[in-house]
């Protein structure tokens, strides 16, 4: 609620740790409770001397200021943080039914309905962080949560920066979802999540990303001479939709206020349509 998560200054002993959620580099998330209001969240736990060693103290410092201020129903909610000598302890929304990825990959790929509801949200959480000068850079299956109602999170602000940016990237992880003016490490802007989302509309509806390649050189040729295969599964306008953002040129990328107008968009996922819900047993 409002007034506790305003007041106090948290620390360790406010919870009860439960299992860990997932492991990242830095350190890992647990499901915790808080013990007083018995409030159910994701503690992730990240230790400062990885942090230090790796130079990230900056990126960790942004991606808590940037997630604080985020409220939208679409973006995991960040209720606040704290630190001990060795650890700092950021306070997360618990999104029930886990990550994109995983779902995907039980699932192997959604139905067009099913997509053109997540991408809509996405659009719609897209366009709230854009209106606050704020970029995520890292759009994929892994960094996407799904919540209580089956609804797309975007969580893990660690890559986000404030508009525009000519960040050196460290290419860890999958070459995939990078635009091709981050690739070539050119100044990029909002519109590197235009592409990422073009590509996540790809990958759930295809169920592997379009510029998949045996290596990451040949990734790299497929993405910055934009070339994509479509297999005859997938709806012309659903084609036409990633071909507006899957666009060489960041300025030509379809403005995303109008990704919300697109027909496959307003035919497959009118307003109030919701997410289905995928109960483990229906294969
Ligand atoms: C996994 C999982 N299975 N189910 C049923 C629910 C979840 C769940 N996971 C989360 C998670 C969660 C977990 N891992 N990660 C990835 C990660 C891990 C360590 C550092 C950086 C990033 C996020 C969160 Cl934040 C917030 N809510 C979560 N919910």
């Amino acid at each position: 609620g409002k007034n506790e998560d305003k007041k106090k200054s948290w620390s360790l002993s406010d919870f009860d740790l439960g299992r860990p959620l997932g492991k990242g580099k830095f350190g890992n998330v647990y499901l915790a409770r808080e013990k007083e209001s018995h409030y159910v969240v994701a503690l992730k736990v990240l230790f400062k001397s990885q942090i230090l060693d790796s130079e990230i103290e900056h990126q960790v410092r942004r991606e808590v200021e940037i997630q604080c201020r985020l409220r939208h129903p679409n973006i995991l909610r960040m209720y606040g943080y704290f630190h001990d000598e060795k650890r700092i302890y950021l306070i997360l929304e618990y999104a029930k039914h886990g990550s994109m990825y995983k779902l995907l990959k039980e699932r192997e790929r959604f139905d067009e309905k099913t997509v053109a509801i997540y991408i809509r949200d996405l659009t719609k959480a897209l366009v709230y962080c854009h209106a606050k000068k704020v970029i995520h850079r890292d759009i994929k299956p892994e960094n996407l949560l799904i919540g209580h109602n089956w609804e797309l999170k975007i969580a893990d602000f660690g890559w986000s920066v404030h508009s525009p940016s000519s960040r050196r990237m460290t290419l860890c992880g999958t070459l995939d979802y990078l635009s091709p003016e981050m690739i070539e490490g050119k100044p990029h802007n909002y519109a590197v999540d235009i592409w990422s989302l073009g590509v996540l509309c790809y990958e759930l509806l295809v169920g592997l990303p379009p510029f998949d390649a045996k290596d990451s050189h040949q990734t790299y040729r497929k993405i910055r001479y934009v070339i994509i295969k479509y297999p005859d599964f997938i709806s012309e306008k659903a084609k036409d939709l990633m071909g507006k953002l899957l666009v060489i040129n960041p300025e030509q990328r379809l403005p995303l206020i109008n990704v919300l107008q697109h027909p496959w968009i307003t035919e497959n996922a009118p307003e109030g349509a919701q997410p289905p819900a995928f109960n483990p047993e229906q294969k």
